[in-house]
């Protein structure tokens, strides 16, 4: 396994041309009740046959370690293809064809804007790390890029306050978000995270994914179970036509009023909006000892418990941390898939 695990790491070549042209399949998740899944879809249809061929796919060898684990399966891998070795350490992500170039040779520091219409305008592709304020978003872009201060970090919560655009390798973008919920930061740091955030969901199209950034060295906490539960029920709310964005407002509102008054946080007009596809990333996965109570895994374990129910199809999720360098090659090549999939 190590081996291949190496060897898949190590190559972080681009797919053959062959692989490439292949019609893209959908992301799809390999569970025992052999549920399937998609992240943005491209093409419906597909989607949907490809779903049911998911659905009526053997179980997996049951002498695979992943047995009962909910896994991330990519485009171009038939669930049933999935073997031991495809599945990065410390995740559920199942490497496919579409993983390619996950080397970083070069990142620089675009631009900070205030607002999303300041952001960059060009079709380059993007990810948008989300998170608590102090999950570690801007350490974690520090980690994958193997620079200290690309991104600027601080023990005290608030520090990014902008939305900051990073350019790798000149072609495609990490995106550094103001973290959510800092309760305890000084006034002067505290801002108006949903509407400042909002506008950026809404106007970048050219979003892959999310990483919705957790910190795996405490129990879960509530202000990222509801915004993780937001994000899961998004692919329900999708399926109500709900929540217009037009001339600068939303005009409409179609969901269900039980919805509608579980209303805790502000993420239902761009969540709505959008089906943006994310990846659980958990966090200080190095505190294992040093934390009085549970084990990152535990809690990694607890939080995907406690979320479960808003998700039909369990998101990617991976384990890192920015100390030790845990989980960053992993991300990288998780990224690329998704990147060269998105590129299709
Ligand atoms: N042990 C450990 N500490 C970490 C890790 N990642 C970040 N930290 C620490 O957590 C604190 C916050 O990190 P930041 O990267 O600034 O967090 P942020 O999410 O960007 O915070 P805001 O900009 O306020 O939203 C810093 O003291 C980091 O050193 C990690 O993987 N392990
Ligand atoms: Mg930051």
């Amino acid at each position: 396994m190590l081996v291949l695990r190496n060897r898949m790491l190590a190559s972080l070549v681009l797919p053959p041309p062959s692989l490439l042209l292949r019609k893209p399949a959908p992301f799809s998740f390999c569970l025992p009740t052999r549920l399937s899944h998609s992240t943005r879809c491209r093409n419906p249809t597909q989607n949907a046959s490809s779903a049911s061929k998911t659905a009526q796919s053997p179980p997996m060898s049951d002498g695979a370690r992943f047995v009962g684990t909910v896994l991330f399966v990519p485009p171009g891998v038939e669930p049933d293809e999935v073997t031991d070795e495809m599945v990065l350490p410390g995740s559920n992500i199942v490497v496919g064809p579409y993983a390619g170039d996950a080397r970083i040779r070069e990142v620089e520091f675009l631009k900070s804007s205030p607002r999303a219409k300041d952001c960059p305008k060009d079709d380059r592709p993007e990810f948008a790390i989300l998170g608590r304020s102090n999950v570690g978003k801007s350490s974690l872009i520090n980690a994958l890029v193997r620079k200290k201060e690309v991104a600027l970090t601080s023990k005290k919560p608030g520090k990014t306050q902008l939305i900051n655009h990073f350019l790798v390798n000149k072609s495609w973008y990490i995106v550094d978000l103001p973290g959510y919920g800092f309760a305890k930061a000084p006034n002067a740091a505290q801002m108006n995270w949903s509407a400042f955030t909002k506008g950026y969901f809404l106007n970048r199209d050219t979003l892959v994914a999310v990483l919705l950034l957790i910190d795996a060295s405490v129990p879960p906490q509530k202000i990222d179970l509801d915004c993780a539960n937001w994000l899961g029920r998004n692919n329900v709310c999708c399926s109500f036509n709900v929540n217009i964005y037009k001339d600068g407002h939303f005009i409409t509102c179609l969901l269900p009023q039980c919805q509608i008054q579980s209303l805790s946080w502000n993420f239902l007009p761009f969540f709505c909006a959008f089906q943006i596809p994310m990846t659980f990333v958990f966090t200080k996965c190095d505190k294992m000892k040093a934390s009085k109570g549970k084990r990152p895994d535990e809690n990694i374990r607890d939080f995907q418990q406690l979320i479960r129910e808003n998700y039909r199809q369990h998101p990617a999720w991976i384990m890192t941390s920015s100390v030790t360098g845990l989980g960053r090659d992993e991300l990288l090549l998780h990224m690329s898939q998704l990147r060269n999939y998105w590129d299709q």
